[in-house]
């Protein structure tokens, strides 16, 4: 499988945050959900990806350039959607596109154009006019119209109504799934990597906490749920959390297999989403304790 990018040990430190030694690599054909609460790491990451921001440590290539030496033949393969998108506010949609569209040279102006109509963009407003979600779907449609083969998209569905959120997620399973494109999404609304993502990385603190395919993570993990006298002590190297009560215990195990051979048969275990196994690794990391 073909690399599209390789994020090696990069660090960046604020006064009072580090992202620490973050290692990412993205196939082609592949879309990756980047998971993690506010202030995480996310968009720092992101814009060490895109050059926005320098590093302190790391190397980042994108299909085998480095980052930093080739920044623009770099620039015109991604699709890009930051959360505080760069337009001239005074600027009508039409006349921003006349300004963008020659700088790539590989523009599709019928995709454009079929892009603008499909996410109803009234192009003789002005951008500082438009809603936060007409915004982010301006942004997604110079993403979607120069042919690029790495899509990063931080919180691309932040603001968006769920009918058009879901239209979007079914463009990004398109161009991954038929065009053989590469995502990389950061969001919060997990739900919908649960539909789309194959990859996951989840940041917490500047860290990476769990990160690998989709589908292995939530067959590894599950929430059980059982009578409290079935739990023994040394059970608890099985579980990321547990919660008790008077009625019994739930908690996430990141050990599904193990724990069926030594829980009653009557214990409970459901799929996890990808909501509730970040809640519980956060839990864990910040109050270091497995049993609450
Ligand atoms: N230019 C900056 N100067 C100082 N601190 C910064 C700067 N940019 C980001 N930070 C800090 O770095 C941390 C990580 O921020 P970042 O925007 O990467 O998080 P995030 O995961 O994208 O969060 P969110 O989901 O809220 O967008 C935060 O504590 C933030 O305050």
């Amino acid at each position: 499988m073909d690399t599209v990018l390789e994020i090696h040990n990069l660090c960046k430190s604020y006064h009072d945050f580090s992202l620490q030694n973050i290692n990412m690599s993205l196939e082609k054909g592949t879309l990756t959900g980047f998971v993690g609460p506010n202030g995480a790491g996310k968009t720092t990451t992101i814009k060490s990806i895109l050059n926005i921001i320098k590093p302190d440590d790391g190397k980042i290539t994108v299909m085998g350039m480095d980052s930093i030496i080739n920044d623009l033949e770099i620039k015109s393969l991604l699709g890009i959607v930051l959360d505080d998108g760069h337009f001239y506010e005074d600027m009508t949609l039409k006349k921003m596109k006349s300004l963008i569209a020659p700088m790539y040279p590989t523009w599709n102006d019928r995709a454009y154009q079929t892009y603008i109509k499909k996410f109803e963009l009234p192009e003789n407003k002005k951008i500082k006019d438009l809603s936060r979600g007409m915004r982010m779907k301006y942004a997604l449609v110079f993403a979607l119209s120069h042919d690029a083969e790495l899509f990063i998209l931080d919180e691309p569905t932040s603001g968006l109504d769920p009918l058009v959120r879901n239209e979007l997620i079914e463009i990004l399973k398109d161009i991954v799934f038929e065009d053989n494109k590469t995502v990389l999404m950061s969001t919060h609304i997990t739900s919908d990597l649960d539909k789309i993502a194959d990859y996951l990385f989840f940041i917490f603190d500047g860290k990476i906490i769990l990160q690998g395919q989709k589908d292995e993570i939530k067959d590894q993990h599950a929430i059980v749920k059982g009578d409290t006298g079935a739990l023994l002590p040394d059970y608890e190297s099985y579980f990321v959390g547990i919660n008790q009560s008077a009625y019994g215990f739930e908690g996430l195990t990141d050990n599904k297999a193990a724990l069926k051979k030594v829980l009653p048969d009557k214990t409970a275990y459901e799929v996890p989403s990808i909501e509730d196994i970040m809640l519980y690794y956060i839990r864990r990391h910040n109050n270091g304790l497995k049993l609450s």
